[in-house]
Order: structure tokens, then sequence, then C-alpha cells
């Protein structure tokens, strides 16, 4: 169904991301704690919850997965707690890079891979909003970020691309994530390395691997957490792949 409330002039891309977080939000009731995603399309997902909860009087406790979306979620006056205070979480709604038919996800894109992996992983359901740009077939052509702490990072990324090159992926490139002004730092004090694999054959065996690596903190592949995928259309429609 679309929504009639959707704002005429936004772009496709943005009407996409709209629809899959106003469905998403189908999954909330009132009491929920609920971990709050980061980035474009959970931004949307956190203006619509504060919308509802003006509206329709819906009160929840946001868990916040990145420094960006606590300082939305607490403009926007949505009550927030910390992990640790609310202890587990009944939902987490949140964005992704890529995701394939097995609901496995690329995270990081934005950087908040960490915050988000815990929190969802501390969540009764994951339910995640995307668009059908980031549908693949097969994960890895999104490069896959993987957190790292700052001391010894270049030795992390040697030892990184062992592990690629015992996974058939030898001689894929390594990047620091970065820019003029220096390598990026992520809420956790890290940097990320961003790993462009093209394809990656078995996700589970290499976050497996990756997660061993001494110096790697997490990787951005999130593998049997989702379980729901909420798809948003440019027609302000979506489609759930998973849970209903
Ligand atoms: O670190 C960032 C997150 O994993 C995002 O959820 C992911 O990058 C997708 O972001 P967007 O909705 O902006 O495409």
């Amino acid at each position: 169904m679309t929504d009639a409330s959707a704002p005429t002039d936004l772009s496709p891309a943005e009407r996409a991301k709209r629809a899959a977080a106003a469905r998403a939000l189908n999954y909330v009731e009132t009491g929920m704690t609920l971990g709050l995603g980061t980035g474009s399309t959970a931004d949307w997902m956190v203006r619509l919850l504060a919308e509802r909860m003006k509206a329709e009087g819906l009160r929840v406790i946001g868990v916040p997965t990145s420094t960006r979306t606590a300082a939305q979620a607490s403009a926007l006056g949505i009550p927030l707690s910390t992990l640790d205070d609310a202890g587990w979480l009944d939902l987490t709604i949140d964005g992704a890079d890529e995701f394939d038919d097995a609901r496995r996800l690329i995270k990081g894109g934005g950087g908040a891979l960490l915050q988000e992996k815990i929190v969802a992983a501390a969540s009764d359901r994951m339910v995640v909003i995307t668009d059908p740009s980031k549908h693949v077939e097969r994960l890895g052509a999104f490069p896959l970020p993987v957190e790292v702490v700052r001391f010894g990072h270049e030795t992390t990324a040697r030892l990184i691309a062992r592990v690629l090159d015992e996974h058939g992926l030898g001689g894929r490139r390594i990047a620091l994530r970065g820019g003029p002004s220096g390598a990026f730092v992520s809420d956790e004090g890290h940097h990320i390395l961003d790993l462009h694999l093209g394809a990656i054959p078995e996700p589970e065996r290499l976050n497996t691997a990756l997660n061993v690596v001494p110096g790697v903190v997490e990787t951005g592949l999130f593998c049997g957490i989702a379980s729901a995928i909420v798809v948003g259309y440019e027609d302000g429609t979506a489609r759930v792949i998973g849970e209903q």
C-alpha cells in the first residue's frame, strides 16, 4: 500500500527509504525497547517513529547504535537508554549496504557496524530496512568494512590479507577508510579497513576467520541476525522478506 502522507518532493531513492522505514514501524508496539539503527534509511525510521510517538501516543525507549543516531533521536524527543541499562531489546530496526536471499548483510558503510552488531545481537528481532538497489546474488560488491584497533592496523591488514588468500580472495584491495584529513575513527575509537572483495564465496566462514585475527574488532558481515528485510520501493510500497 502506498503512503499518502509521504512528502511529494522526495527523490525516488528517498521515497524508497521512507517506504521501508514506514513499513518497518508496523513491528513496533507500545512499551517496546527498540534498537535504533544508523544511516540514511534508519534516519527516516527515527523521524517517522518520533512522528508516531507524538501523533498516536506510542511509547518506546530507544537504544541508539551511534552518536549520530543518539543526537537525532534525542533532538526529536525519543527517550533513550544505554544498551546495558536496557539489558535486552524487543526489536532493532536498521539499514544495510547489501543483502542477499539468505538475509545475510553487509553493514558499516557509515562506520557504525560495531555498535549495530552488538545491539542487533541483543535484540529479540532485527528488522532491516532497505531498497532493491542493495539486493545482491552474492555479497561482496560493496566493500566489506572491518573495524580494527588503531594499534598496528597496517599489520592487521597484512594478517587479513593472509586470511583472504586462504579463502580464495588473494590479492584483493584492502583500504584504510579516511580522507585528506586522516583516517576515519569510529565511535569506539577504532579504524575501518574496507575490503574490496567483489564476491564473498562463504560469508559465515569468512566472518569467523576474520574475527579471530588479532586487531580485528568486528566485521560488517551480519549472518543469521536479521529476522526480516523490508524492501521499500519508490512508488511508496514495501515488501517483507522473512518474518512478517
Ligand atoms: O554504518 C552504517 C550502517 O551500517 C548503515 O545502516 C548502512 O551503511 C546503510 O546505510 P544507508 O541506509 O545510508 O544506506
